[in-house]
């Protein structure tokens, strides 16, 4: 029985411990020591948004460990929830998720915000980001209440309503854009939020109420349209997106340091030129910018996470992965041109590594395989 609702509620999950005991079991870390959990856990480069997110996700811990460990309600207003802005693939999503639900423990839900809809629409309603919040508590409502909640693809939600250079795109979701908005805004602003624990399947079981005062929101988005904006805006400070300035010279959107200020992002005058209604963006009181990953943080990544998979791989197959570095900086000048950040370095990799797999995989003799570059090639040589 849920304390909260007064309903009976089918549980799948045997009754869990109380929520003292879970959250006195949750680590005390700093945010120095979460930022070294991250980097032990193979997260590259970042150095500023990893600081925010460090505090962030400290934060995070505090509230909830005054709320079920000293009973101290948290003070209105001091709820935070941040915005990532930052390209593809440069480790938004994969900070949070890190973050959160590995180095810290708590509930913790990735949802795509593309897939909401307005109540009554064909499409998710966005309180069954609460009902997977629920789903990911194993079905304790309060420790649901400790937990955080992560939109990807943030930026697509709004509906565009200037002109290109803002959206990047042009999106036609039109229609549900302000009313999904503005159920968010209701979920980042009420101190409680009802929500259906079976996800809405049967109109029989009653609804479930969270309290809201310690759930923390991140939305992410690549907000492309903004680099465009800042192109136009000479005055901009350039910090944030784009590659090292002055490299690329002006022709080059990419190599062209579309930095903005936090004051300028802050600006939510620019958020709803983007089709975004003042008042949600003014509930993320954090905003947290990514940069594109150069090619030393890809060539660390692809060390010490992507390579390292293979060559456990290889070794069961009794075999040493050797990897010349002319393929690792070919991988890396692949994954630099696909724009996809990190997730380019798997792309350039697959085919060159499966190649090398059929080839010697099954065998069952120790050998080496190395990986070769010959005329703009990767090859696999057996010694
Ligand atoms: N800084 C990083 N350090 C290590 N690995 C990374 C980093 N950034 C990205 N990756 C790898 O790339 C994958 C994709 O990253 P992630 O999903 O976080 O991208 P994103 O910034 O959220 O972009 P998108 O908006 O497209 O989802 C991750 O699962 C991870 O394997």
């Amino acid at each position: 029985m849920s304390p909260r609702s007064g309903v009976e509620q089918p549980s799948a999950f045997p009754e869990g411990p109380p929520i003292q005991e879970r959250v006195a079991a949750l680590e005390v870390l700093s945010p120095q020591d979460i930022d070294a959990r991250l980097g032990d856990l193979g997260y590259r480069g970042q150095p500023e948004a990893r600081r925010a997110a460090s505090v962030l996700a400290y934060r995070h811990l505090r509230r909830i460990r005054r709320l079920y460990l000293e009973g101290l309600e948290p003070e209105p207003g001091t709820r935070e929830n941040a915005l990532f802005l930052g390209p593809t693939g440069s480790g938004k999503t994969f900070l949070v998720e890190l973050m959160f639900r590995e180095i810290l423990g708590v509930p913790t839900v990735l949802a795509d915000a593309t897939q909401f809809s307005e109540t009554g629409y064909v499409g998710d309603d966005v309180s069954t980001l609460l009902s997977r919040l629920y789903e990911a508590a194993e079905r304790d409502v309060e420790w649901a209440s400790c937990g955080v909640i992560c939109m990807d693809e943030f930026d697509k939600l709004a509906t565009s309503r200037s002109d290109s250079r803002f959206s990047g795109q042009q999106t036609t979701k039109d229609v549900s854009g302000f009313g999904v908005q503005r159920s968010l805004l209701h979920l980042l602003s009420a101190p409680q939020a009802t929500f259906p624990p079976d996800f809405g399947f049967t109109s029989r079981i009653r609804s479930e109420s969270l309290e809201m005062g310690c759930v923390t929101f991140i939305a992410c988005g690549a907000f492309s349209g903004f680099r465009g904006t800042a192109e136009n805006m000479s005055h901009v400070e350039r910090v944030g997106f784009g590659r090292e300035p002055g490299k690329g010279g002006q022709k080059d959107l990419d190599s062209i340091a579309t930095r903005i200020t936090e004051e300028h992002l802050e600006n939510t005058t620019a958020f709803s030129r983007y089709g975004f209604i003042p008042e949600l963006i003014g509930r993320f009181n954090r905003l947290v910018s990514f940069n594109p990953l150069d090619a030393a943080t890809l060539g660390d990544i692809l060390q010490d996470t992507v390579l390292r998979t293979w060559e456990r791989e290889f070794a069961h197959e009794g075999l040493q992965l050797a990897v010349d570095p002319a393929v690792r900086e070919w991988i890396v000048a692949r994954a630099l041109k696909r724009e996809t950040g990190a997730r380019g370095l798997r792309t350039a990799l697959a085919p060159v590594l499966e190649q090398a797999a059929y080839e010697h995989f099954g065998h069952g003799k120790a050998a080496t395989v190395r990986l070769v570059l010959k005329d703009d090639a990767v090859h696999t040589v057996r010694d």
